[in-house]
């Protein structure tokens, strides 16, 4: 029982697909689905103790809060509209960088005079008051709308429960406004409905995500250190520059300062012999600064270098994370 792999939900369709697949491969994760095609099933190339489940970004959520899957890609929005209080059963390890969208709240265009969550009470209250009725909403973000609402203190409105195709909601006559994910605003746009000033509910984008409900036994925090540990050491790559410098006869310069002045690391400590070439690492738009640096503090020659990847010892991610099992 405590002894099960570690169970990574990837997306298996929609527009988190491809961008998590390339994210683990990127990171040298190389996912492997099972002969047949049929199981939505596969594993990690090289990596044991690791089992892939393929499952819609909605799904992940779900198991990573009950705990059938350990680790998984989804948006941050399904993450906060399926669990009630996120915190207490999963850890956001990191945010991905792709598949950003915000939850919003949306009115016909020709309602010219609401711009606002305070102009939409004003709606509601006269709805409730003159025709007896209450203002709907059609969404599939039930509770993140009703948390929002709340906090605009607007309690006047019935949510009418939407599957697809919300947007055309309103033109329907299911509803008067719609709470809905949006990227470009072209869908918004083409059905003749616009965002409230205030009314960006969540700035979401995909998650790396991390179930505290899950057996965690040996094996699986074994993979994790693994599967973790090369998703930093990307990210760290990815983001950083490797900057080798050749200094005259060391100790006429303060190392320790220069590189902290340039958020810069010595990842191999600094130089053994008189004449040493040291090792810089520092953020990727500070290249130059620390060259020309080098330079004044007499360095004959520096050379730049994008890494693949950047392993370190310490693997925060994973460490967060098991701080909290
Ligand atoms: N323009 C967008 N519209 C919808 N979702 C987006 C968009 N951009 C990014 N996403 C993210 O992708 C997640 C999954 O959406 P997607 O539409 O791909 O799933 P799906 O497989 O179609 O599931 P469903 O059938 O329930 O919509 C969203 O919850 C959101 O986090
Ligand atoms: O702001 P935009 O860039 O126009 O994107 C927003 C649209 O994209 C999503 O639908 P999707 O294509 O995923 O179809 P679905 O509703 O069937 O999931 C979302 O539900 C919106 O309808
Ligand atoms: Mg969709």
């Amino acid at each position: 029982m405590s002894d099960q792999p570690l169970v990574l939900a990837v997306p298996s369709k929609g527009r988190l697909q491809e961008n998590a697949s390339a994210f683990f491969s990127r990171a040298g994760l190389k996912l492997v689905q099972k002969a047949g095609g049929r199981e939505y099933r596969g594993t990690l190339a090289g990596v044991p103790g690791v089992e892939v489940r393929y499952l819609s970004a909605s799904e992940i959520a779900g198991q990573l809060a009950s705990g059938a899957a350990h680790l998984g890609v989804t948006g941050e929005d399904l993450i906060r509209e399926t669990l009630p209080d996120p915190s207490a059963s999963v850890e956001l390890l990191t945010p991905l960088g792709f598949g950003h969208a915000s939850v919003v709240v949306a009115v016909p265009q020709a309602w010219i005079d609401v711009r606002a969550m305070s102009d939409l009470d004003e709606v509601a209250s006269e709805m409730r008051l003159r025709q007896g009725k209450r203002l709907r909403i059609a969404t599939k973000y039930v509770n993140l709308t009703r948390r929002f609402f709340a906090e605009a203190g607007i309690a006047d409105y019935r949510i009418v429960e939407s599957l697809g195709a919300t947007e055309g909601a309103p033109a329907s006559g299911s509803a008067e406004i719609i709470v809905d994910i949006t990227t470009t605003g072209t869908t918004l746009a083409a059905n003749a409905l616009k965002i409230l000033d205030d009314g960006v509910m969540l700035r979401s984008e995909a998650n790396l995500v991390a179930s505290l409900k899950a057996q965690w036994g040996e094996t699986a925090r074994g993979a994790l250190r693994t599967v973790l540990g090369r998703i930093a050491a990307e990210e760290r790559a990815r983001t950083t520059r490797e900057v080798r410098a050749g200094l005259p006869e060391s100790g006429a310069i303060d190392l320790a300062s220069l590189a902290a002045l340039h958020e810069a690391e010595l990842p191999y400590g600094a130089p053994r012999g008189p004449d040493g070439e040291i090792v810089l690492r520092c953020p990727a738009d500070g290249v130059f600064d620390l060259s020309d640096a080098l330079v004044q503090a007499g360095a004959r020659a520096v050379t730049v270098r994008r890494i693949d990847y950047a392993f370190q010892a310490e693997n925060p991610l994973a460490e967060r994370l098991l701080a909290r099992l």
